[in-house]
Formats: structure tokens, sequence, C-alpha cells
């Protein structure tokens, strides 16, 4: 068992921060899984289950839920799960509960709204005693709950911190790869839960198998154009939490993001389901930073059209096949 981080602590009780909890506690950690609503989180004490929002999975004996921030005080590290444009608000509470230099690995995928900074950039900002690190890649909640083989990349800017991480988290089942590319991989899942809905609604317009891969390769052309813009290493865009979670995500209505992306292609209107889609809160932020730099994003930039409703699916289907045949790059 690696030195350190015995106890993790889990800030946000959905279903990614569930599986997380229990993918730790799977590794050995004893965990404590926070969640804002009170209720919920005494319903989930009772009956060692997320049934809203991972409902058939059992919480492993070494979690345990509360809804009291104070109660994370002490933990050898802090998993960050709450939604992307939550996580500004929650980190400040969070921060007077902190041990000064404590790893706060963000496992959220976007680009704050408003301020356009990625995650490990808010949670420096909101809770600056602490050490940003990110966790992502390709993988559903419920494969990771249910033990399924998952691999996803954990980064720091401190690689050996990335590794000790990474080594207190893993299992068998739920390998953790490391990296020093902090902003590589943040910038891998937040663009492409963007891409991800321009996939769906090529699934939901019946548009094919062909055009579902076209799309696939062009988006990740923009990704790869976006991370060097934003000084990503290549191998990271290329690797898990770029390349990886983009094949993922654009793959399969198990994806909240195809799904919404779906339900626009077949509808042609926005419908919204409640559930969550961080592209739909992302793309805005991630077409004006593509514009800032200069870097050509058509497929991020439609979708972004289309959610606004300054666009409706055929407009941005049409101005993407009329765009000028040109050399692949
Ligand atoms: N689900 C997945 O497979 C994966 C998700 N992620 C990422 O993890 C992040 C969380 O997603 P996920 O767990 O799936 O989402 P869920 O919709 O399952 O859960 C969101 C959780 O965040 C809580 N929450 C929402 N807003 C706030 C707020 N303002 N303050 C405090 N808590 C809040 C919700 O609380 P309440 O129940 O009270 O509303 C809920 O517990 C996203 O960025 C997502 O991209 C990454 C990899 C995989
Ligand atoms: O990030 C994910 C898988 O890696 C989850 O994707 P969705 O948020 O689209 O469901």
């Amino acid at each position: 068992m690696p030195a350190g981080f015995a106890s993790i602590g889990v800030v946000g009780a959905g279903a990614w921060g569930t599986a997380l909890a229990n993918a730790s506690a799977r590794a050995g950690r004893e965990v404590v899984l926070w969640g804002r609503d009170a209720e919920a989180i005494a319903a989930m004490a009772r009956s060692r289950e997320n049934r809203l929002h991972l409902p058939g999975v059992e919480l492993a004996p070494a979690v345990t839920p509360t809804a009291r921030l104070a109660d994370l005080a002490g933990v050898d590290a802090v998993l960050m799960v709450v939604p992307a444009q939550a996580s500004r608000a929650v980190a400040g509470e969070l921060a007077p509960h902190l041990s000064a230099g404590i790893p706060l690995v963000t496992c959220a995928k976007g680009i704050e709204r408003g301020t356009s900074l990625f995650m490990t950039q808010v949670l420096a900002e909101a809770c600056p005693e602490a050490t940003p690190a990110i966790l992502s890649g390709p993988s559903f909640a419920a494969d990771v709950a249910a033990g399924l083989p998952t691999a996803v990349t954990l980064a720091a800017r401190d690689l050996d911190l990335a590794e000790g991480l990474a080594a207190a988290l893993g299992s068998g089942s739920f390998r953790l790869y490391h990296s020093d590319d902090v902003r590589g991989v943040e910038i891998g899942g937040a663009a492409k839960n963007v891409l991800a809905i321009a996939a769906g609604i090529v699934g939901g317009r019946g548009l094919g198998a062909s055009a579902g891969a076209a799309l696939i390769a062009r988006g990740f052309a923009e990704l790869m154009r976006f991370g060097k813009a934003y000084g990503a290493r290549a191998e990271t865009l290329t690797g898990l939490s770029g390349l990886g979670d983009l094949i993922l995500t654009c793959s399969t209505a198990q994806s909240r993001n195809y799904a919404l992306g779906l339900d626009l292609g077949r509808a042609g209107g926005l419908h919204p389901s409640g559930r969550l889609a961080e592209g739909a809160l992302t793309a805005s932020a991630l077409v004006a930073m593509a514009d800032a730099r200069g870097v050509d994003m058509p497929i991020a930039r439609a979708v972004e059209a289309v959610l606004a409703g300054r666009s409706d699916i055929e407009q941005a289907i049409g101005s993407l096949l009329a765009r000028p045949q040109k050399a692949e790059a």
C-alpha cells in the first residue's frame, strides 16, 4: 500500500463523486463523501446507496457520507466532483477546512463561464493554500462503480505528487496513469464534451456512421489546435484524457452530452432533460477562448450557435458542409 493518502475526501455526491468514493475505498482508502443535500445524505447513510445519482450500487463500508464540509478537515487529499460551474463556490466554502498544501483534485470537466478559467485555475483562486491537480479520462461512473476496467489520467504540476495520488487511488480495475501536463488533461475533458454534443446531433439526424467517424476525427483536430494554443502537450491530447475520452463520449448515448445532441438532432429543439451536460455550459467559453487565440473550431462553434439559438440544426450542418475543401490539418 502506498504511503500517505490514507484518507480521501470526496466533494460532490453525484454519480461520479459516488463512483470515485467507492473506487477510493476499493483502493484501500478511508473516504468521507460530502453532498450538499442533508436529507439525501442521511438517506444514503441509511440505505448505503445513492438512489438519486447512482442507483443499484452499494456504498463501500469505508465510505462515510456527510453533509458537513467540516468533516473533511484532516483528510489527506480531496477529490472535487461537483459540476464545473459550481466548483468555485464549493471550493471557497471548503477552503477554511483544508490543511495547507493538501492536494485538491478536480474531477469536473469544463471551463468556468465568465472567467474562461480551467478547473485547476479556479481551484487555485478559491483555495490558494491547496495544491491543485486533475483526474480525467474515459470513464462512465456506472462502469467504474461496477468495477469494469477503466483507465484515466491524474495530473499535477509535481509529477511525484501525481504518481503518489495515482498509486493511492488506483486498483486492478481502475487504472490511473500520471502526468505533469495539467493543462493538457483539463483541456481534453472540457473540449470533448462540446464535441460530443455535435456527435449526438449527427446520430440523432441519422447522418450515418461515416459522418460520425468524420466528426470525431475533425473534432479531434479542433481539440488538438485548441490544446496546442493553450500550452497542452500533444501526447496528452492523444492520450486517455483527450482522444480517449473524445472517442468514448462521441460513441454512446450513455454519455449525457451525446444524449443531449441526440435529442437536438432528432427533435431540432432544446428539450432540457434536467441531466448535467457540461458541454452545453462550456461551449460558449470554449469558443470565446478559441477566438482569443485565433483557433479555428467550426464544429464547436456550430454547437455553440445551436445551443444559443442563433442557428438551427440544418443551418449548422449546412455551414459545416459548405466549408471549402482544404488540406487536412
Ligand atoms: N458521471 C460520469 O460518468 C462522469 C462525470 N464526470 C464529471 O463529474 C462532474 C460531476 O458530474 P456527475 O457526478 O456525473 O453529476 P451528477 O449530475 O450525477 O451530480 C452532480 C452532483 O453535484 C451536486 N451539485 C450540483 N450543483 C451543486 C452546487 N452548486 N453546489 C454543490 N453541489 C452541487 C449535485 O447535488 P444535488 O444532488 O443536490 O443536486 C450532485 O450531487 C461533471 O463535471 C462531469 O463532467 C467526469 C467523469 C465521469
Ligand atoms: O466524462 C464522461 C465519461 O468520461 C461522462 O460523460 P457525460 O458527462 O457526457 O455523461
